[in-house]
């Protein structure tokens, strides 16, 4: 699996354990900023990764912010992603398995790294069930 992962500031700490843990899975992960901690809008990283989910047929994103919240918000905005915002990894296999999400969200501030390990593992390893969840997934475009 190929994962686009953006933070702001108040996500970018856990980044670089969130992309090692990706890689024990065997993904690929491309890194879309932001490389410091530095300040920065929460929409612009939301929007970064949600543009290259979009460009990439089949890969995925993570977008990490303080609470997940608002970078999830910005994701959602462009047709065709399906951020879900996850708080443990009962919400992480039903995002894959029922909603068929393409991005992860999360709020550091939020869960701890035991907890995004198993959201990890949870939405890597669950496909997308189809069938009835298709139909309802199809009618979440407007
Ligand atoms: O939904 C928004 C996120 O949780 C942001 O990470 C948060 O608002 C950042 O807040 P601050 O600028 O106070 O660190």
């Amino acid at each position: 699996m190929k994962f686009y992962i953006g933070t702001d500031h108040a996500g970018f700490a856990i980044k670089k354990d969130v992309i090692a843990l990706l890689k024990t899975h065997g993904c690929k992960v491309e890194d879309l900023g932001p490389a410091t901690d530095e300040r920065v809008d929460y929409p612009d990283f939301g929007h970064k990764v949600a543009l290259a989910v979009l460009k990439d047929t089949g890969s995925f994103g993570i977008v990490i912010c303080g609470t997940g919240i608002g970078i999830s918000l910005a994701a959602n905005k462009h047709e065709g992603i399906r951020a879900a915002l996850c708080h443990d990894a009962y919400t992480a296999q039903m995002a894959r398995a029922h909603n068929n999400a393409n991005i992860l969200a999360f709020g550091q501030r939020i869960v701890g790294l035991g907890v995004i390990e198993s959201m990890l593992d949870a939405f890597i390893s669950t496909p997308f069930e189809g069938g009835r969840h298709a139909t309802r997934v199809d009618k979440i475009e407007c």
